[in-house]
């Protein structure tokens, strides 16, 4: 099956240093540094390495590549998809100069438009008709038509509209532009010289001839459409030498580039949310860029030192685009159903997610459909949030197809076992779960596991060995949730026993750092109210006729640590003393380690409910002192539920989850967004976009005290008018 997402690499030919000494005639070649940049690893097919980092790709094409040799292996698998009905885009990123629009076939350079030069578009247009010709079809007929757009300043324009200048279009969504049919080769090169001719470009320091706008040349096979994207380069305003209108033109280029990067990054994410309204470059692309098309990213790049920092972010936006994953296969089942039932449906939308269709019951009876055929047109696949297994129903039946065998086997391990067993190793991994878990129990007596949140689509994290686990478990440290997993595999009898409680609205409003939980062992069994938040939990782990050998104790608590602390936390656990070990043994022995894992672990427990613990332990005490304790512990419960307690919790949450939502607005908000945050005006907010820009997300903030941007007391005013509290 072929990748929906394919990405390579194209090293630029050294470049022909066009110098703009106020006479836009004159230019001249520059002597080139002959030290390069880029390398290509010889034992390693389609891998470069560059500023000493290594990256592979699906193609890394070397300098010198033909235009006919990139067509072939990266361009022309598109022209199949498109053929059988799917929506391809192939797009050309990097910096000014590197050869996108060559590439592509979109420059007019005379001395290129041999065959030997021709680039993407017109080699894609002669494999469209071939390919039409040899289905039997009429190529000559008005089935394959080409519009043809730039985005100028955040401005579209349309070029076929005059042959004179370019169009501007307000029409929403663009589908207002200029659809030409194409019966010919000729009649398609006058359309595209047409075209090319009346986009906007400019002379350069780095190019002669820079595009200074975003242009999509779209081919429509019937229902289906290439888009070829020629993105304006991304560059470094010093470098470009632009003042003036020229500046303005790079602002907005490098506006769209970002966020079309933001794009990838949020689809690669598995977001809900995908951040297509941000600029008009994906607001054009926002049809051809979801999880039912093709993509194919060309990543143009030079290897002359001076380049190395846009090289080097060249690659990182490859890099990211990598990382997409988009499922238009799935698609071509819904295809062949819409084309077996003959469905026509009257309305179509761009976005991959739809609103719920009607419930079943406000359907007219007798007609069960497989998604809301309303909202489809043959050729357009477009699933349901059902159809993506993202409904609770759907995510439960996934789930429970998935892992029907491994609680059936670990249910009758722990009936089976003659030790108690319901730690018994198990690996939970749910795919369509926004909280994903990896346990693997006990490791060296202990119990571990993990939680990754990852959003709608989970990566698998397997814990098979005790060194793996060591390198995750900086990530992976919520307990909870697979002590709620081991509870759906106990046996009604152990579940009586076991007062762990299916914590799912806890877990849910738990991140990683801040929900820790870890099971030890002692010796007598109590009841406490399954509704606390902090609590000491027992169940029976053996028996010997009447007494009880050993029980197995769970303490959960909350804590809110930096993830060094944590990590110095696990390590401390690691050198516990094994559990399992225990079994059988004396109670004076359990009762040792079980306290002596309380006081290593610094439980945030209070005081009371720690001398509880302790008491618990040992099996002579007299009865006053348990009645003592347990009233402690009563007093310590009514606090801790008192409504007063309660509503400081509650508000405290809040506040939390207040400042969490504030970092990530700075993290994605627009310049324009922030500034509508009080205390921040204009400069900071691009101020704070610029830093975020060349920073990455800001990941705490700590992080975002530190910035630049605030000058003065700057952070202190938008901490407190912002009601922050950190
Ligand atoms: N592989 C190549 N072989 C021969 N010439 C090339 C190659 N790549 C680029 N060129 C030439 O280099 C010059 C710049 O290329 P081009 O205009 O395609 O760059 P670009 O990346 O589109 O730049 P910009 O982003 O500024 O528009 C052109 O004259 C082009 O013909």
């Amino acid at each position: 099956m072929d990748p929906a997402v394919r990405v390579a690499v194209r090293e630029a030919p050294l470049r022909r240093h066009f110098q703009n000494n106020n006479n836009k005639n004159q230019t001249a070649t520059i002597a080139l540094n002959p030290q390069r940049t880029v390398h290509y690893p010889p034992d390693c097919n389609n891998a470069l390495v560059v500023d000493g980092t290594v990256y592979s790709f699906d193609h890394v094409f070397e300098r010198g590549v033909s235009q006919a040799k990139l067509y072939e292996e990266l361009i022309h698998p598109l022209i199949l998809k498109v053929l059988s009905g799917h929506n391809c885009t192939a797009l050309a990123y990097g910096q000014t100069g590197t050869g996108k629009s060559y590439s592509m076939g979109l420059s007019l350079d005379a001395e290129y438009l041999d065959d030997e030069h021709i680039g993407v578009v017109p080699r894609c247009l002669a494999d469209i008709f071939d390919g039409l010709a040899a289905s039997q079809e009429n190529a000559e007929s008005t089935d394959v038509s080409a519009s043809f757009i730039e985005i100028y300043n955040e401005n579209v324009y349309d070029l076929l509209a005059s042959a004179e200048a370019p169009v501007l279009i307000r029409v929403q969504k663009f589908s207002g532009s200029t659809r030409k049919p194409i019966r010919n080769q000729n009649e398609f090169r006058e359309l595209l010289i047409q075209g090319t001719a009346s986009r906007h470009v400019r002379s350069t320091n780095m190019n002669a001839n820079s595009s200074r706008s975003h242009a999509i040349f779209t081919i429509h096979v019937r229902n289906a459409r290439l888009n070829i994207v020629d993105l304006a380069g991304s560059e470094g305003l010093r470098r470009t030498g632009h003042e003036g209108v020229a500046r303005t033109e790079g602002v907005h280029i490098n506006q769209g580039l970002l966020c079309i990067n933001r794009v990838l990054l949020a689809m690669s994410a598995g977001n809900r949310v995908i951040p297509y309204r941000d600029s008009v470059l994906t607001t054009a692309l926002q049809e051809s860029l979801n999880c039912q098309s093709y993509f194919t990213l060309l990543a143009c790049i030079s290897s002359e030192p001076c380049d190395l920092s846009e090289t080097n972010s060249t690659l990182r936006f490859a890099k990211n685009a990598k990382q997409l994953k988009l499922t238009p296969q799935q698609n071509q089942l819904q295809m062949d159903l819409l084309r077996k039932n003959n469905m026509t449906a009257s309305k179509t939308t761009s976005t991959p997610i739809f609103k719920r269709p009607l419930s079943c019951s406000k359907r007219p009876l007798g007609i069960r459909t497989p998604f809301n055929t309303n909202l489809y047109t043959p050729g357009k696949i477009v699933r349901q949030r059902s159809d993506m297994g993202l409904t609770p129903r759907a995510k439960e039946r996934a789930r429970k197809l998935l892992h029907l065998d491994n609680v059936e086997a670990a249910a009758s391990a722990a009936t089976n076992a003659e030790q108690p067993s319901f730690l018994e190793p198990s690996a939970i991994f749910d795919p369509f779960a926004d909280v994903n878990v990896a346990c693997s129990t006990p490791m060296n007596g202990w119990t571990v596991g993990g939680l990754e949140r990852t959003g709608a689509e989970c990566s698998s994290i397997a814990v098979p060995s005790r060194e793996e686990f060591d390198n995750l478990k900086h990530q992976y440290l919520d307990l909870t949730v697979i002590l709620d997993k081991i509870y759906q595999v106990l046996t009604p009898q152990q579940r009586q026993h076991c007062a762990l409680p299916a914590t799912k609205a806890a877990t849910k409003a738990a991140t990683p750092n801040q929900m820790m939980s870890f099971i030890g062992r002692r010796e007598l069994s109590r009841e406490t109210p399954a509704e606390q938040p902090e609590r000491v939990e027992t169940s029976l782990l053996q028996t010997s006729g009447d007494s009880v050998i050993a029980e197995q104790t769970t303490v959960q608590f909350r804590v809110s640590r930096s993830p060094s602390e944590m990590a110095a936390e696990s390590a401390k656990q690691d050198s516990f003393q094994s559990p399992s070990s225990n079994i059988g043994a004396s109670a004076s022995v359990s009762e040792s380690a079980a306290a002596l894992n309380l006081q290593r672990t610094r439980l945030p427990l209070r005081r009371s409910t720690r001398l509880l613990s302790r008491t618990e332990f040992n099996p002579t005490e007299n009865l006053k002192d348990r009645r003592r304790s347990e009233r402690i512990s009563r007093k310590s419960i009514k606090k801790e539920t008192s409504p007063a307690n309660t509503q400081k919790v509650a508000s405290r949450q809040r506040l939390n989850k207040h400042s969490a939502d504030m970092l990530e607005l700075l993290n994605s908000g627009t310049a324009k967004q922030l500034q509508l945050l009080p205390t921040i005006g204009a400069k900071t907010a691009l101020a704070l976009v610029t830093q975020r820009n060349l920073m990455g997300s800001f990941e705490d903030w700590a992080q975002v005290e530190k910035l630049p941007a605030w000058r003065g007391s700057g952070f202190k005013r938008f901490k407190e008018a912002n009601c922050l509290v950190l």
